[in-house]
């Protein structure tokens, strides 16, 4: 069952289901989704001379991720091709019996800007911002404004709460996430988990 806006004001007035800050529930809560906001801090990749991005590497990540933070009343140009790191500025906590999806905004998608490449889905008992994997697909930069609306939440109700949620008892490594968060592909076990670093 997806959430009604009814739904989701009486999750959040139980408040096991957190959206916050929720600074506008007129303009942010929708008939089935709620709209998120666009934060400050972007991840950018950079052109390097790393051979590839090696999943076992954590070094690596520093040297094709740079963090830019924009200044107030400045936007952030997404050019045309470009893959960047963003977060929404609301932290979000979802319940052992509720998904939810990330999804784009319509006046968005018809500049041709999505917010993620895949999976977007925010785990039952996930807490913290959501990263979002911006891209230009079009072939004219876009200006994105910190605060402006760039995406919507919509909510799944499971049919029984998971037994196992999201969350550091079963490893998940982005419990938590404040600011856009780069892969920790390196921490999943087929990769050697947090043990395993490779030195070259
Ligand atoms: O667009 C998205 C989608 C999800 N998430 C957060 C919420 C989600 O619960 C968490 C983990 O997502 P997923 O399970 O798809 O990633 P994973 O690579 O499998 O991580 P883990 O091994 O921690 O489950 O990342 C985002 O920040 N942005």
């Amino acid at each position: 069952m997806i959430l009604s806006d009814a739904d989701i004001l009486e999750r959040l007035e139980e408040g096991d289901l957190v959206i916050d800050p929720l600074d506008d529930y007129e303009l942010q809560i929708q008939p089935a989704s709620v709209d998120l906001r666009l934060g400050r801090e972007f991840l950018e990749f950079q052109r390097t001379n790393i051979p590839c991005i090696h999943p076992t590497s954590e070094r690596e990540v520093d040297e094709y991720v740079t963090e830019t933070v924009v200044e107030d009343d400045d936007d952030f140009i997404l050019h045309p091709g470009d893959f960047v790191l963003g977060t929404t500025h609301e932290r979000v906590e979802i319940p052992a019996d509720l998904i939810a999806h990330v999804e784009g905004r319509s006046s968005l998608g018809r500049l041709a800007v999505v917010v993620h490449a895949t999976a977007g889905l925010c785990d039952p008992g996930y807490r913290g911002q959501i990263t979002l994997e911006l891209s230009n697909l079009g072939s004219a930069p876009v200006a994105l404004t910190p605060g402006m609306r760039i995406s919507q939440l919509t909510f799944t109700e499971l049919k029984t709460p998971a037994d196992r949620p999201y969350g550091s008892d079963r490893g998940s490594k982005y419990q938590d996430q404040d600011g856009p968060q780069a892969s920790r592909i390196q921490s999943d076990d087929e990769f050697g988990g947090d043990q395993l670093e490779r030195s070259d």
